[in-house]
């Protein structure tokens, strides 16, 4: 049995209600999809870490604080995972892509024009209704 990755997951929104979305490079694991900035929970860290230490390193943006939004596991052929997915709403500076990937502010309700990993469908749809 595979060991499941713990990812830390953030959802930055904006004040025109947009949410953060960053390109995962072709040669990673879902790579040419869009995903939500994070990544890999290390030992002795909090998701809320993790969410900070991964948005400075990969977007350039700096957070303080998150809340919990949905908490997914997920089995892809090759890797199982548990997206912790934590909310955004305080934030500043201005979103680069630190590793070269393209990033994007997109509107909810635009959210289903893009394609993302497989696991996260249902956070698309909860995002949808919650209407923002
Ligand atoms: N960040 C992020 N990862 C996602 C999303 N959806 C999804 O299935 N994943 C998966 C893809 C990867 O298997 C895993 C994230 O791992 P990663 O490779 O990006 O981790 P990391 O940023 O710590 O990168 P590294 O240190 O290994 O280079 O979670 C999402 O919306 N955002
Ligand atoms: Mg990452």
């Amino acid at each position: 049995m595979q060991k499941r990755i713990h990812v830390a997951v953030g959802i930055v929104i904006n004040e025109h209600k947009q949410v953060l979305l960053a390109k995962r490079p072709e040669h990673l694991h879902q790579g040419g999809k869009w995903e939500f900035p994070g990544g890999k929970v290390e030992q002795n860290e909090s998701v809320t870490d993790a969410l900070i230490r991964e948005f400075k390193e990969e977007v350039n943006l700096n957070i303080s604080s998150t809340t919990e939004f949905m908490d997914i596991s997920h089995d892809y052929p090759d890797k199982h995972v548990r997206l912790d997915i934590h909310l955004i709403t305080d934030f500043n500076g201005n979103a680069s892509g630190m590793e070269g990937q393209q990033v994007k502010w997109v509107k909810v309700q635009s959210l289903n024009e893009y394609e993302f990993p497989e696991a996260n469908k249902p956070i698309l749809e909860k995002l949808i209704h919650l209407s923002l």
